[in-house]
């Protein structure tokens, strides 16, 4: 399986961001998506998640074009694929709440229904997958404590654990540590892992060039309004084929 975008254009107010920007992302892996500050990150990931249109350019997801299906063929395909933002945005209640929300929603009014009785009689029916996705991200523990207490770390891990408990294809991640400290980084990028070693395909949109060289198994650079360089992580970082991309990497491109 493969989301892929084929020279996609995309701007704002006729401000070009994305010019003719091809890039895939497959089950089974990390994909890395460096390149400076307002480059056009989340406006790719954007794209990649069916959230916008591009301009110009197509989008398939396992090879079927996406904004020419019918709205229902394309939403299925949007379920499929889950994105987390920046900033995580939890709802007032419990942490398993805020991960087993989007899940309620998506069940039939039958297995809602089935669920509210489960709860009612304490079983709590349905909240496995909540529980699998939170000892993915390391926090278990805390399914019960309001998600208003959480720290930042633990309030975007719980983001991911939502996200994760959809049983996504596709994972994009539009930097999900930069404002965490080390052991919340290290819990995202751990939860990362797992998530490649369940056959997902994450793509992790990151200004942080060690993170990348940490966690991805390809790196794609975006520079200027193209994706300049895609490749191996190893072999981007070790021996770039584009100059931009060691003047990148050695911190002398400044934006
Ligand atoms: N809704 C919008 N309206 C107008 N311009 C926008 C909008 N969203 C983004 N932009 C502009 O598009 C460019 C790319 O932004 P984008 O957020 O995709 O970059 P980024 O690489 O993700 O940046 P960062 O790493 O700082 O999050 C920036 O110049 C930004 O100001």
């Amino acid at each position: 399986m493969t989301l892929e975008a084929t020279d996609v254009c995309y701007g704002y107010d006729d401000e070009a961001v994305l010019e003719e920007v091809s890039l895939s992302v497959n089950r089974g892996e990390v994909l890395a998506i460096i390149g400076p500050s307002g480059v056009g990150k989340s406006t790719l990931l954007r794209l990649l998640a069916l959230f916008d249109s591009p301009d110009r350019g197509r989008v398939t997801y396992d090879r079927n074009e996406v904004w020419t299906a019918p709205e229902r063929q394309r939403l299925e395909y949007r379920r499929k694929i889950g994105m987390v933002f920046q900033e995580p945005s939890l709802f007032d209640a419990s942490v398993r709440r805020n991960v087993t929300y989007g899940l309620r929603v998506r069940q039939s009014w039958r297995d809602r229904l089935r669920h509210e009785v489960a709860s009612l009689v304490g079983t709590q029916n349905g909240t496995g997958d909540a529980i699998d996705a939170l000892e993915t991200v390391g926090l278990r523990e805390k399914a019960t404590q309001d998600a208003a207490s959480l720290s930042g770390g633990e309030a975007q891990r719980v983001a991911f654990a939502r996200a994760l408990a959809y049983d996504p294809d596709i994972l994009l991640l539009d930097e999900p540590t930069s404002d965490l400290d080390p052991r919340n980084t290290a819990g995202i990028e751990d939860a990362v892992y797992r998530a490649r070693n369940r056959g997902i395909g994450v793509a992790i949109a990151t200004h942080d060039m060690h993170q990348a060289e940490r966690i991805a198994d390809r790196v794609a650079v975006l520079l200027g309004n193209d994706v300049i360089e895609v490749g191996d992580t190893e072999r981007v970082f070790e021996d770039p084929a584009d100059e931009r991309t060691q003047k990148f990497i050695d911190g002398e491109l400044i934006y």
